[in-house]
């Protein structure tokens, strides 16, 4: 098992299946100490953050049912340190999928967000594009930065995000006929429940938008189901859509494509900086 001797924070990384001994490399290149977690007491090693690699969400479940981490996992995510999920990773986190295998998938869940797997179509439909960073990653701690290029493989989209989720990045692209007919369907329930609203509150009910996601009064990108969520999702007059495709929740960072495919290091420094906080926070208790 390839453990480090570094000082930087502590970063596990989740290693069941798929990606994770790319992001061993690169985050140990910027100082950090890593633990490959597998077993569920490796998650009691010190680690100041975690992260879920991309791979295939349903071998990775597999696994790790077959390790009995998820029970565990679960409590590491409401134990607020950080993690991070790419792409496989980030469907593992979120709290709805859709697109699962038949039969359905665990999720670990935490991040408020409705995904849709394999949103983009299969491997062959792989893509590479520059993404122009918002929110947090825009302003953050390592100032401002042009666009970072992102590798798209068999990725999830995010279709809704609850209110206290951050968009950080969004991507222009056509989906995959089977994602376009489950994106259908939820625009449908998501209109039905607007209508259910409006009937409830006595007012009429409302012709459908035009577009899916007509931007409502406080400014968000459209209702979602509850009444509090973004929808994440637009479309565009040439079949493509413009979904959410990196996200925060506080400590929780998710990313649809593969930063450890590119040769930029931005995203693992900016999910190395929450970890460094931590560790300091920790050291300071
Ligand atoms: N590159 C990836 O991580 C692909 C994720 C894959 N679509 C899944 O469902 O797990």
């Amino acid at each position: 098992m390839a453990e480090s001797v570094a000082s930087g924070p502590c970063i596990g990384i989740l290693a069941l299946q798929g990606a994770f001994e790319e992001h061993r490399k690169i985050v140990q290149e910027l100082g950090a100490r890593t633990v490959e977690v597998r077993l569920p007491d490796d998650l009691d090693k010190d680690l100041d953050g975690l992260i879920i690699p991309g791979g295939e969400s349903t071998a990775m479940a597999i696994v790790g049912a077959r390790h009995g981490i998820f029970p565990k996992l679960k409590a590491f995510v409401q134990g607020g340190k950080p993690i991070w999920g790419t792409c496989a990773g980030m469907i593992l986190l979120s709290n709805r999928a859709i697109m699962q295998k038949a039969g359905g998938q665990p999720l670990i869940g935490g991040l408020d967000v409705e995904v849709c797997r394999n949103f983009f179509g299969s491997q062959v439909s792989s893509f590479e594009v520059l993404l122009q960073l918002e929110g947090a990653a825009a302003a953050g701690s390592l100032g401002s930065r042009g666009p970072v290029s992102a590798v798209f493989i068999r990725a999830p989209a995010i279709l809704e995000a609850g209110p206290g989720v951050e968009v950080l990045a969004r991507v222009k692209a056509t989906p995959c006929a089977q994602a376009r007919h489950c994106v259908e369907e939820v625009y449908r329930e998501q209109q039905k429940q607007r209508e259910e609203l409006l009937q409830r509150e006595g007012r009429p009910s409302a012709p459908p938008p035009s577009v899916p996601t007509a931007a409502s009064e406080d400014g968000a990108r459209g209702r979602g189901r509850s009444g509090g969520e973004k929808t994440c999702m637009e479309r565009e007059e040439d079949g493509r859509m413009e979904v959410v495709v990196a996200v925060q929740q506080g400590h929780l960072l998710a990313t649809a494509f593969h930063p450890e495919l590119t040769p930029e290091r931005w995203w693992h420094q900016y999910f190395m900086s929450m970890c460094s906080q931590q560790a300091q926070t920790a050291s300071k208790k």
